[in-house]
């Protein structure tokens, strides 16, 4: 039994079009244009604060540290009423935490984004059930690519063996940190090229995640036999 751990934004689901209309409706309040879809994209992954700071330094070249704190409650009011809207799974996610699962492996999340609303969201996508453990970016006092989430995520998994999946370079330094194998998923949200993220290996079809879990645990404990 190996515990996988998985990175919730641009990793499990394509959450960047509810992104994208939140921060739509929060800008529409100030009277501005939305931005478009990719801009937002590349802003997110380091949770919600700094997601709002990226886009007040886009729109307004500047953070106000007075309009901050309201600017991230509006936007996650407006997010947390639709999450799932527009947010789908990447193609067979599903299969493979049904055969993770299957197959005796503890399911856990360990994202930037709050952990409420991310639970809500894997419930409203139908795969909570899935998952034992949820690490939101508000869980421990810290964000990735501090370990400490990740740390806490293999410790309400058991303590045991741990592989983290993620799409981004935050989600390899984090996974670094904490010295976890990690497995890149290629088609999120990821800012720089494959071979300049540092990962085990990696996939762009989630159908071949349960075979690379099973040859990275039979690595594992070829160099740690117990
Ligand atoms: O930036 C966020 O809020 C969350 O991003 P993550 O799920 O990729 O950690
Ligand atoms: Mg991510």
């Amino acid at each position: 039994m190996t515990s996988i751990i998985f990175d919730l934004d641009g990793t499990l689901i394509d959450s960047a079009p509810d992104i994208h209309a939140g921060i739509a409706k929060l800008l529409q309040e100030e009277g501005l244009a939305p931005l478009d879809l990719a801009t937002v994209q590349s802003f997110i992954g380091n949770g919600v604060p700094v997601l709002i700071e990226r886009v007040m330094q886009h729109c307004f070249g500047s953070v106000d540290p007075a309009r901050r704190d309201s600017f991230i409650a509006r936007f996650m009011a407006h997010y947390n009423a639709a999450p799932t809207a527009l947010t789908r799974l990447y193609p067979g996610v599903k299969g493979a935490l049904v055969q993770l699962q299957d197959e005796g492996h503890a399911i856990g999340l360990c994202t930037n984004k709050p952990a409420a609303i991310s639970g809500a969201i894997l419930t409203g996508l139908d795969v909570a059930q899935h998952f034992r453990a949820i690490i939101g970016g508000d869980s421990v006092g810290a964000k990735k690519p501090d370990p400490a989430p990740l740390h806490a995520a293999v410790e309400a998994l058991g303590g045991g063996k741990a592989i983290y999946v993620g799409d981004s370079e935050i989600d390899a330094t984090a996974a670094a940190a904490a010295r976890l194998p990690f497995l890149l998923y290629t088609e999120g949200y990821r800012k720089r090229p494959v071979a300049e993220i540092a990962h085990l290996d990696s996939f762009a079809d989630f159908r071949r995640l349960p075979a690379l879990v099973t040859a990275v645990a039979a690595k594992a404990a070829e160099a740690a036999p117990q």
